[in-house]
Parts: C-alpha cells; structure tokens; sequence
C-alpha cells in the first residue's frame, strides 16, 4: 500500500491551473440606457416620482454603460404586475422563473466554452456555479449539469449571494480544484439575472434607483484546468492561475448586502463603495505581490476589474495612475452589458484575450479583481500565454 503523502502527491497537478476556454450569454431582450428610465418608470406605473426619474435619468447618462441585456421584459412584466411592488409576496414567482432560467442561461455560456475547449462535457470533473438568483435545492448546478449531459459523478459546488465577487471566487476555487486534482477539468458558470431584485422605487431607497439602473443579466464561464492535454484534443491555455487572495474590508458588512424578502431579492448599496474600494485596493495589491515576493509596475500589467460602477474605474484608473486604455476591457463590457455581478469578470477576461489577440494590450502578466458582500475583494495574479497573441 502506498503512503498518504504519496497517494497525495499524485493527486497533485504538475502545472499552474490555466484558464482553457470562455463562453458568454446574455438575454435577448436589449435595453438601451438612454430609453431605460422612461421604461422604467412606465412599467412600474411609477410617472409620479418625477424627481425620481430625473436622477435615473442622469445616473444613467453617467452610467458608462450604452446598453444592458434583461431576461425580465415587458411581456414577463405584464404577466407578473406585482413584480414593481416590493411590499407584495412575489418571492415564489421570481424563484420559479429564476430557476428554469438561470441554469437556461448559464448552459448558453457553457456550451460555448465547452465548443471552444474541444473536448465532450462528458469530460468535465467538477462545476461551480455562482448566482445571487438562488432559493431552492437542489439548485442551478445540478440543473445545468442535466442541460449539458455532465457525467452523474461530477462534483459540483454552488455559490450562492456571493453578488459581484462570485465570479473572482468561483475562478479561485477552481484553480485550487485543478492543481489538487491531477486531470481535473473545472466548469465554472456564473449567471446572474436581475429579475431577483426588480421592484418599482421608493423615495427612501436611492439606492434601489441605482441598482435599477447599473445592472444587467448574463452569463459567463469558464474551463479551468492544469497539465493541458496536447495529444488528440489540444487544450489552449489562455491566462494562468498565478497566485490567489481574497480581503475582506473591515467593518463594512453594511455597505453590500442583499437579503431575500417575501417582495424578492432586497439590494442594498451604500453610497460609501467606490471610496471604500479606492482606500483599500492599492494595499490588497501591494500585499498580493508581497505575498508573491515580487514587485510590479501597474503600468506593466494588464487590468481586468470588475466594472461595478464607471466611478470604481475611475478611481482605479486614478489611484494606480493607470494609462489611458488599461482598463478598456472592463468599460467596454460595463458599455455592453452593464454590471452583471458575479458574471462580469469573466466577460472582462473574454475582452481581454481579443484586444490581446488584437494586440491592443500586450502584457504577459495582468491582475483581475472582483468586489462584493462583506466588502469581499478577490485577487488573481494572472499570465497571459502566448496563445493569446496568437489568434
Ligand atoms: C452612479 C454613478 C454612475 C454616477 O456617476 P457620478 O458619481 O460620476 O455622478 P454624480 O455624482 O453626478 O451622481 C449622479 C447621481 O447619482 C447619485 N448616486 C451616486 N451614487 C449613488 C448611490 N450609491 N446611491 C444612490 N444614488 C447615487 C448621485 O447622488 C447623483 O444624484 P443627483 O444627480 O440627484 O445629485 C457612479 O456614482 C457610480 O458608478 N457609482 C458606483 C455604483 C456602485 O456602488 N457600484 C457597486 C455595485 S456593487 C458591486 O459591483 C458588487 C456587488 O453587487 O456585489
């Protein structure tokens, strides 16, 4: 019989877990920012809160973002008019809509990744799915895992009200699942759906106003994996898993936070966020290096933040001194898509690796980020291979 230590050691992965693939999926419904207050106000039979509308109105014109995807459109509205009402019981409704079509769309994401890995579903070891549009077991995991004939002992993790920092977390787990287990192969699947958290505004919570009018739905994921396999199916690592931490900022577990009510999903935003982001992320990343034991230029970097507002890159583009366009990936996908939560990372990632193929960004070591609840920061020290460059 072999010892622990050995049978451990040969578990163990060789290389650095990699990214190998990325699919992305929004909902066809698109939204325009410019029209979305006017939508908005009139869906939810709101015209009366004229002062209300205004401020959507220049929180969307400041937003950065050009246009967002919404599974909840107007003919789902019209079907469900207590959706605009959070005081009335719509939980039920919302969570029966959200788990058929949370899983729905994160197998969209899914299945591109899984084409462009080039290997069958089947293959995959392990799932991770992150989604704040949770509340029934067993949950979307399990659901996609059906949608996309994964192998009945996949073993599979769901992150739950993990909001903007699920995906950065998701992609830390499974780095850590691929280098612990020799020839895993990780899905990650982040979807997220806004319908949760849709309700009409009131005077007392500006912050509902705000989150109406920042966030989006989508779906992201990723396949993960060590050792790529170059013979037959040749596996493409895009950006290795360096190294890996997450902070959480002290004393702020007011700041971020949602919490089911029988109304749907409660979204509290405190206007403290972007200053509390822009005083602590230089000291999460000077740790993270000193954690490496290397120094970086943040010029010499590529970027990809969790665009969780268009100030927060502002701030970071300002306190990291950052050139013009380092952060071109995480605007271009807030413009597109607005802030999809836990999925957004990962369709900064995808940006990414098209500007590199395009040679619009050509660093070989990056950093990606992602904030939420706690405040929660996830760190990744990030390397670009050469197969990037190549495409
Ligand atoms: C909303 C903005 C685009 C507005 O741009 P500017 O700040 O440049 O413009 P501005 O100061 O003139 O603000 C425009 C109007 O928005 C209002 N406003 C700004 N921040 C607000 C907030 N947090 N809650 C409520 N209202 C807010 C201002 O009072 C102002 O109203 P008036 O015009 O009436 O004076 C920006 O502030 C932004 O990007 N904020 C970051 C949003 C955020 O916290 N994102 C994190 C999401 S959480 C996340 O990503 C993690 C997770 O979910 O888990």
């Amino acid at each position: 019989m072999a010892t622990v230590h050995q049978i451990r050691r040969a578990q163990r992965a060789d290389g650095p877990a990699a990214v190998l693939a990325i699919g992305t999926a929004n909902p066809e419904t698109t939204m325009l920012q410019g029209d979305y207050a006017d939508y908005y106000f009139r869906v939810t039979k709101s015209e009366h809160h004229a002062d209300l509308k205004d401020k959507l109105k220049r929180i969307c014109k400041k937003s950065g973002i050009e246009k967002r995807h919404l599974h909840l459109d107007e003919e789902l509205l019209a079907a469900h008019p207590d959706f605009s009402d959070r005081t009335l019981p719509t939980l039920d409704a919302r969570i029966e809509i959200a788990s058929a079509a949370v899983p729905a769309l994160a197998a969209s994401a899914a299945a591109k990744a899984i084409a462009e890995w080039g290997r069958p579903a089947s293959d995959i070891t392990h799932l991770i799915v992150s989604t704040y549009s949770g509340g029934k077991a067993p949950s979307a995991d399990l659901r996609l895992a059906s949608l996309l004939g994964l192998r009945p002992t996949v073993s599979r993790t769901i992150l739950s009200l993990n909001g903007c920092s699920g995906g950065g977390r998701a992609l830390q787990i499974a780095k850590e699942l691929a280098e612990n287990n020799r020839g895993a192969r990780v899905l990650v699947a982040c979807s997220e759906i806004t319908l949760m958290a849709f309700y009409g505004p009131l005077e007392d919570r500006l912050d509902t106003i705000l989150g109406q009018g920042i966030f989006g739905d989508g779906a992201s994921a990723a396949i993960v994996g060590a050792d790529p396999v170059v013979v037959g199916t040749v596996e493409r690592p895009l950006f290795e898993m360096a190294f890996a931490t997450q902070t959480t900022i002290p004393k702020t577990e007011g700041d971020i936070s949602m919490q089911l009510m029988k109304g749907g999903l409660d979204f509290h935003l405190s206007t403290r966020v972007p200053k509390l982001l822009k005083s602590n992320i230089e000291r999460c990343l000077l740790d993270t290096f000193d954690l490496l034991g290397v120094s970086a230029m943040w010029n010499d970097l590529f970027w990809a933040i969790h665009p969780g507002g268009r100030v927060i890159l502002d701030h970071v583009e300002e306190l990291l001194a950052l050139d013009d366009g380092k952060l071109a990936a995480s605007r271009r996908v807030l413009s597109e898509f607005g802030n999809m939560s836990g999925a957004t990372v990962i369709f900064v990632l995808d940006e990414l690796r098209r500007r590199m193929a395009r040679g619009e960004e050509v660093a070989e070591w990056g950093v990606m980020m992602a904030f939420g609840p706690g405040i929660t920061i996830e760190t990744m020290v990030l390397h670009a291979t050469c197969n990037l460059q190549e495409n």
